[in-house]
C-alpha cells in the first residue's frame, strides 16, 4: 500500500479495472460510499451538509455522497458548477440518482452549514482555479464547517502538491486505492488533513501491473535490507565509517555525524581530523576514534586500509579545492560515500566533476544530501531539473543526472535513485529545523552504508529514522539529542 500513484496512473488503474468488468459507475458508487461513511462518522446527529460538485467525475462522486447522506436523514444541499445536462458518463448517471434540487455553485455561501463535501476537482484539475470558483473556495475555507475533500482538496495538484491559484483547506480527505504524490508533497499535504485511502475494488495486482516507481517512505519499503548484527558478528563485520572534520573551530558537525553513525550501527567510527584539531576532537570523543588526517593526501593514506568502508564528507569541512580533492580520493578508493554540506557546495555548477566522482566510485554507493539551496547550486543547470513540475521530479532528474542517490531535504524530503525509484518522506516533525540535524542525518546514512546497506535503502531508512528520532524526543530537540534517540527507533524496527 506504499505505492503513490500519479493522476495518470490512477486513471490507468481505473481503466484497467473497468476493462476487467467493473463498470465505472460501480467505482463511483464505492467512492461515494467511502466518503459518505467518513461524513456519517463525523455527524453525530442530523446535520446541514453542503455538497459542492464540479463538472467531472469528482463531481460525480459528490452526487453519490449527497444521495447517501440524504437517505441517512441529513439536510443535504447540492451546489453544482454545471447543470446536469452538461455532465457526461458516470457523473451524469450519478447526478440522475440525486432527486433533490441542484443549486448553483458560483456565489455559494456557508449560511451556517455544518459539513462541506468538496467534490469540485480531483485528478482532473488542469489549470489554476479562477473566478468565480476562487470565491467559493475562500467561502468554504472561512466557513468554520468540517470540510471533507473527495480524492484531493480542490485546487491541489494531485501529482505535485502545488496549489493551483487557491485551494480548499480540508479537515480530512478520502482518496481511492492509493495516495498520490500530492497528498505527501508540500503544500498539498498541509491542505489534506488526515488522508483515508478507500478500497473501491482496484486490486493490488492492477496497481502492481502499473510498475509504479514512487512510494511513501516507511519501514515496509526497506526493513528487509536493514543490517542486523548476528550473534557471531564482531565490530569489524559492521563496517568502519570515517567522518572528516573541519578545523579547530569547526569540529562539532563531524562529531554529530560520527556519533550518529555509531548509533546507526557502524562497528567502528573514526573522525579524520586535521592535525590542528585532533586535541579538540580527542577531548570530546570516546567510542568514536580520532585520527590525524592532513587533507586529501592524508585521506588517501588512511584509505589504503580497506577496512574503512564508508565516509561522510562535507559537514563543516570547508568549501573549495581541498574538499573536492578529498571527495575524489574517497571515490577513487571506491568506498561508500555520503556527500553533504560543504562537499556538495564544493561541486557547485560542476556536474561533470560530480559525475566523474560517482562513476569512479562505482560500484560503491553514493548518496548526496542537499537542502534546497545546495540542490540549486548543484543541479540548477542539470538536464530535466529546470523543467521538472515537482520536488519529486526534480530529485529524480538530479539522481539521473548525477548517477547518485539524491536526498532532497525538507519537511517532505524526497529520496531518488538513478534507476528511477523514489520515496517521499512524511514523518519529519517541525522540531528538526535546528542547527546540526543535517549532520546527524548524513551520519545515520553513512553508518548504515558502512554496514553494506544498499545506498537507496540506506538513504530512505536514514531519513525515516531521523524523523522518528526527532518525534521520539519532541519539542526542545537539539541535534545532539538525535543520536541518543536511535536505540528507541531501532527497537521499533528490529522487534
Ligand atoms: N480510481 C479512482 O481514482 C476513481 C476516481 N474517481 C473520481 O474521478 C475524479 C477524476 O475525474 P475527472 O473527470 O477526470 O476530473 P475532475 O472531476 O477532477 O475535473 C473535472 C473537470 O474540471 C475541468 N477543470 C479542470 N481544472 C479546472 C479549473 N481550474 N477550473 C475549472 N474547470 C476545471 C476539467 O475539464 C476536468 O475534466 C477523481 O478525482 C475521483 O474523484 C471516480 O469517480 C471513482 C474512481
Ligand atoms: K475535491
Amino acid at each position: 500500500m506504499l505505492e503513490l500513484l500519479t493522476c495518470a496512473e490512477m486513471a490507468a488503474a481505473d481503466g484497467r479495472t473497468i476493462a476487467g468488468g467493473t463498470p465505472g459507475i460501480v467505482l463511483m458508487e464505492r467512492a461515494g460510499q467511502a466518503v459518505a461513511e467518513r461524513v456519517l462518522a463525523r455527524a453525530a446527529g442530523p446535520r446541514r451538509i453542503a455538497v459542492l460538485c464540479g463538472p467531472g467525475n469528482n463531481g460525480g462522486d459528490g452526487f453519490v455522497v449527497a444521495r447517501l447522506l440524504a437517505a441517512a436523514g441529513h439536510d443535504v444541499a447540492v451546489h453544482a458548477l454545471v447543470p446536469p445536462d452538461r455532465l457526461t458518463g458516470d457523473a451524469a448517471e450519478a447526478a440522475r440518482g440525486w432527486e433533490g434540487e441542484i443549486l448553483p455553485l458560483a456565489g455559494w455561501r456557508a449560511d451556517g452549514v455544518d459539513i462541506v463535501v468538496d467534490a469540485m476537482f480531483g485528478a482532473g484539475l488542469a489549470r489554476d482555479i479562477a473566478a468565480p470558483l476562487d470565491a467559493v473556495i475562500a467561502a468554504v475555507n472561512a466557513a468554520g464547517a468540517h470540510v471533507v475533500a473527495v480524492d484531493v482538496p480542490s485546487g491541489i495538484d494531485g501529482d505535485t502538491g502545488a496549489v493551483r491559484g487557491c485551494a480548499i483547506q480540508a479537515d480530512e480527505t478520502v482518496t481511492f486505492a492509493r495516495r498520490k504524490p500530492g497528498h505527501l508533497l508540500m503544500p498539498g499535504r498541509g491542505h489534506c488533513g488526515p488522508v483515508h485511502v478507500a478500497d473501491i475494488g482496484i486490486t493490488d495486482a492492477t496497481v502492481a501491473g502499473l510498475d509504479v516507481r514512487t512510494a511513501a517512505n516507511a519501514p515496509g519499503l526497506w526493513r528487509g535490507e536493514l543490517p542486523r548484527p548476528d550473534a557471531a558478528g564482531h565490530k569489524y563485520k559492521r563496517g568502519h565509517l570515517v567522518v572528516a572534520s573541519g578545523g579547530p573551530a569547526r569540529t562539532g558537525a563531524a562529531r554529530l555525524a560520527a556519533r550518529a553513525g555509531l548509533r546507526a550501527g557502524a562497528g567502528l567510527v573514526t573522525v579524520a581530523s586535521p592535525p590542528s584539531a585532533v586535541a579538540v576532537n580527542a577531548a570530546q570523543l570516546t567510542a568514536v576514534m580520532v585520527r590525524a588526517v592532513d587533507g586529501a593526501e592524508g585521506l588517501a593514506d588512511l584509505l589504503s586500509d580497506a577496512r574503512f568502508s564508508a565516509l561522510v564528507l562535507g559537514p563543516a569541512l570547508g568549501i573549495g579545492e581541498e574538499t573536492r580533492r578529498m571527495v575524489e580520493v574517497a571515490a577513487a578508493a571506491r568506498r561508500h560515500l555520503v556527500l553533504d554540506a560543504d562537499a556538495l557546495t564544493s561541486f557547485s555548477n560542476n556536474l561533470a566533476g560530480l559525475w566523474q566522482v560517482v562513476t569512479s566510485a562505482a560500484p560503491a554507493g553514493i548518496v548526496l544530501t542537499p537542502h534546497e539551496g545546495e540542490f540549486a547550486r548543484l543541479f540548477g543547470e542539470a538536464e530535466g531539473v529546470a523543467q521538472a513540475r515537482s520536488k519529486l521530479e526534480r530529485a529524480r532528474a538530479a539522481a539521473a543526472a548525477s548517477g547518485a542517490v539524491v536526498v532532497l531535504k525538507g519537511p517532505d524530503t524526497v529520496i531518488a535513485a538513478p534507476d528511477g525509484r523514489a520515496a517521499i518522506n512524511e514523518n519529519a516533525p517541525p522540531w528538526l529545523a535546528t542547527a546540526g540535524t543535517g549532520d546527524v542525518l548524513a551520519g545515520i546514512i553513512g553508518g548504515l552504508m558502512a554496514q553494506e546497506m544498499p545506498a537507496f535503502a540506506a538513504a530512505c531508512a536514514g531519513v525515516w529514522m531521523h524523523g522518528a528520532a526527532a518525534t521520539a524526543f519532541g519539542p526542545g530537540l537539539i541535534a545532539e539529542d538525535l543520536p541518543e534517540m536511535l536505540p528507541q527507533v531501532w527497537r521499533t524496527l528490529l522487534d
